[in-house]
């Protein structure tokens, strides 16, 4: 058996001290991550530069000794793999072409051809899984179909998601379509990221927050069970985080619903919460607020600690509760990993 913490976090297992890593823990917050990214040109370019994505992937590992490290890419070039125009505005984020009508879904490519596109990709993962150090786990990512729904469908991101609702209230088959695409395409992206070395796949739903009721089962779950169930039946015993951001209450039972060996949990919820009606179903990732890699200081080590004993009689993977942000100080990082390391 492997004795990769985070993979034995993953099992099920309790262990002394939480395992660490961050998401967006490769960003623009580290002085060797801009100089990357400027020698690559631009993010995208650096997205599909597999040498370059590698060696951003490895410099967190580098400074902080992080148990995992996550590849370097976005959830947006999946739709891009399927024909959507993506480009990133410099200050204000992502922007598509949009796909709003039955015409248009039949624009888009089938499940099958996004491999040429997405080739880079599934390089800078065997690229990493020969470097990374032998004690750190290899995570790969996609996002959740509702969540690239939401960018595919509004052209860009937005508070409310409205354009996305608007679509599934007006149009439900066709925002079904889309959504059923996005969940097979899904499934093969991430397999390939596993046969090229990924360890574990983490599947982000940024906004499932937006959905209640029925929809949140229908478009939140039920595609993630079918990618979980599909994933695991291609590639027995792969470990899969789920990522419903903000679901709140939905979090409760999330991990039985979808067949997820961990929830990760956003900051909305306490630490103290989520122990009692999330991890007591299995392992839970999280959830410090990432405003403390701004702040720093003894709020940060309060916080830490906070997290740290809130989740110890039970499997956890210590991680914010959403990406570190670019204004964050490097030496913030630092003191939270010693921290959780030495209490
Ligand atoms: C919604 C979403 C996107 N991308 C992602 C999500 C879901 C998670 C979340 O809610 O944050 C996921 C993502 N994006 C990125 C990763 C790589 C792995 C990681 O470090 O966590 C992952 C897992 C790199 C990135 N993706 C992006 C950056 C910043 C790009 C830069 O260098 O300018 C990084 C490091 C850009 C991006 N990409 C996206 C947006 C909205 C933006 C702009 C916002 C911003 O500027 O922070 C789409």
């Amino acid at each position: 058996m492997s004795d990769k913490t985070i993979l034995r976090a993953l099992k099920g297992e309790t262990l002394p001290t939480p395992p660490v890593w961050m998401m967006r823990q490769a960003g623009r917050y580290l002085p060797e991550y801009r100089a990357t990214r400027a020698q690559a040109g631009d993010f995208l370019s650096l997205c599909y530069n597999s040498e370059l994505a590698a060696e951003v992937t490895l410099q967190p590992i580098r400074r902080y000794g992080f148990d995992a490290a996550i590849l370097f890419a976005d959830i947006l070039l999946l739709p891009q793999a399927l024909g959507a125009d993506l480009w990133f505005e410099t200050g204000e984020g992502p922007r598509m072409s949009t796909v709003t009508s039955a015409e248009g879904l039949k624009t888009l490519k089938g499940k099958d051809d996004i491999h040429d596109t997405l080739a880079p990709v599934y390089e800078t993962v065997r690229i990493l899984s020969r470097e990374l150090p032998k004690e750190t786990t290899l995570i790969g990512f996609c996002g959740a179909p509702w969540t690239v729904a939401t960018y595919m469908i509004a052209g860009r991101g937005s508070k409310d998601q409205a354009a996305a609702h608007a679509l599934k209230d007006t149009d439900r088959e066709t925002f079904a379509a889309i959504i059923d695409l996005l969940t097979d395409a899904s499934i093969e992206y991430l397999s390939k990221q596993v046969e090229a070395g990924a360890e574990v796949v983490k599947i982000f739903d940024s906004w499932a927050g937006s959905l209640k009721g029925q929809d949140f089962t229908d478009f939140a779950v039920e595609p993630t069970r079918r990618m979980i169930a599909e994933l695991k039946r291609r590639h027995p015993g792969l470990p899969i985080i789920a990522f419903p951001r903000e679901a709140g209450e939905g979090y409760i039972g999330f991990a039985k619903a979808t067949g997820a060996d961990c929830v990760a949990l956003d900051n909305s919820v306490t630490p103290e919460w989520a122990a009692a009606n999330v991890q007591i179903d299995g392992c839970v990732q999280g959830n410090m607020d990432p405003r403390h890699m701004v702040t720093g200081g003894d709020e940060l080590i309060e916080a830490t600690r906070r997290v740290v004993q809130a989740f110890r009689n039970g499997p956890h993977i210590f991680n914010l509760g959403h990406g570190i942000t670019p204004e964050a100080n490097p030496d913030n990082v630092s003191l939270m990993v010693e921290t959780i390391r030495n209490g």
